[in-house]
């Protein structure tokens, strides 16, 4: 049996929005105490950099390269995530000795599945020695190592959290988190485990009202709410390979773009693009082992009322229901960061982090790298 461990989660997802920070006490298997949250927006030109470090990071070849400023970029990032950590703990009254471990994300800025490369910026041994706590960081690599796409990698806390979902929360059921892109956990009443990246969760609305003066996103859809589905644009999306074809478990920011300016006003793109993220999650779930009965939605993508209503709307066509993880007890927007928390702790124990069914890994295996406070 393994002892419980007080962990901080760390996640800044492809939506690149901000840091989410969370502590959770876990024993990194079914013992799950969540604690409270937290969340640092970015600011403007922190995001612009971001946007670049994408752009410089597609000359990657190796995964340890950092070309022009990719260097700079990591160590300004990983500050940020220490200032974020500091202020957690004095917001609530911790000390560093109160944490036994960190588990750092970091920025994916390149996801090559394809070509078995993923690139997560963020140095685990400068936030450990900035923040004066062990930290766990890199936890995509190893999967890849084996042969895994290296995401989506919160499929085994979802298990965990799985064990208290209400009553009425009909199995089989699915975890939906809709973030910058989208990834479903399928859950079986046997345990058995079935996720993958789903299709564009937010990134897409995201890019499009903010290239049409609409704000960095749409807040709780109030702009796609006054649009009307295109429907030509919609089924380009909705036709990609991507839903149809062998099944690819896991996406790049690259994969799906924006639709080109004047293909839409900017109500009518948030409104298709809406309609696609909702769309695109109920033809990934053909691909799961079995039909759902209910959807637990986390991720920044709950709080858009268009995204929601469709999902609603899609899913009862099919008998499911759909509900926020608030409404089944959950904390949808640090679900992430507690997962970071909670991968840590089993990286610590060399527990699997990953299985064949989550991101196609040939056995199930462990993964991350341990960065000592003290050296
Ligand atoms: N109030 C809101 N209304 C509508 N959309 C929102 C709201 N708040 C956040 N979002 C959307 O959610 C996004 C952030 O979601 P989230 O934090 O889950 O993403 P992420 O951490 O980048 O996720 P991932 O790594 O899973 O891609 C924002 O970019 C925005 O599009
Ligand atoms: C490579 C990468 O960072 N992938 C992210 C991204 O954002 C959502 C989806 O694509 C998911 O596969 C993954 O993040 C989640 C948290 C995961 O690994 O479970």
């Amino acid at each position: 049996m393994t002892e419980m461990k007080t962990a901080i989660g760390l996640m800044s997802g492809t939506s690149m929005d901000g840091i989410d920070v969370a502590l959770l006490r876990t024993d990194g298997e079914s013992r799950v105490e969540r604690g409270p949250s937290y969340y640092v927006p970015f600011d403007p030109q922190l995001r612009d950099r971001w946007k670049r470090a994408l752009a410089v990071a597609k000359a990657i070849t190796e995964r340890t390269q950092r070309p022009d400023d990719l260097g700079a970029s990591e160590k300004i990032l990983t500050l940020c995530h220490a200032a974020a950590v500091k202020s957690f703990l004095a917001r609530n009254d911790l000390s560093p000795a109160d944490i036994d471990l960190v588990g750092f994300h970091g920025q994916t800025v390149l996801h090559r599945p394809d070509e078995a490369l993923t690139v997560q910026i963020g140095d685990g041994p400068l936030l450990a020695q900035e923040i004066g706590i062990d930290v766990v960081y890199d936890m995509r690599a190893n999967d890849m190592t084996f042969g895994g796409q290296g995401a989506p990698l919160i499929p085994v806390y979802h298990a965990a959290l799985s064990a208290n979902l209400p009553r009425d929360c009909k199995a089989p059921v699915v975890f939906v988190n809709i973030g910058g892109i989208s990834n479903l956990t399928f859950v079986g009443t046997d345990g058995t485990l079935s996720a993958f990246d789903s299709g564009p969760g937010n990134m897409l609305i995201d890019q499009w009202v903010e290239a049409h003066g609409g704000g960095a996103y749409d807040k709780g859809g109030r702009i796609a709410a006054s649009g009307a589905v295109v429907p030509a644009l919609a089924e380009r999306y909705l036709q990609s390979p991507f839903f149809s074809g062998n099944l690819r478990r896991s996406l790049d920011r690259g994969d799906f773009l924006p639709p080109k300016a004047g293909e839409a006003s900017l109500a009518d793109g948030a409104r298709t693009l809406a309609h696609v993220t909702a769309a695109a999650i109920l033809k990934s779930a053909t691909h799961l082992p079995e039909p759902p009965k209910s959807y637990v939605v986390c991720g920044g993508g709950r709080l858009n009322d268009v995204i929601m209503r469709e999902l609603t709307e899609l899913a009862a066509r099919q008998g499911a229901t759909v509900i926020a993880a608030e409404v089944a007890g959950f904390d949808g927007g640090a679900m992430e960061a507690e997962a970071w928390a909670y991968l840590a702790v089993r990286s610590l124990y060399g527990l699997p982090l990953t299985f064949p069914g989550t991101t196609g890994v040939e056995r199930p295996v462990s993964g991350g790298v341990l960065a000592p406070a003290k050296l």
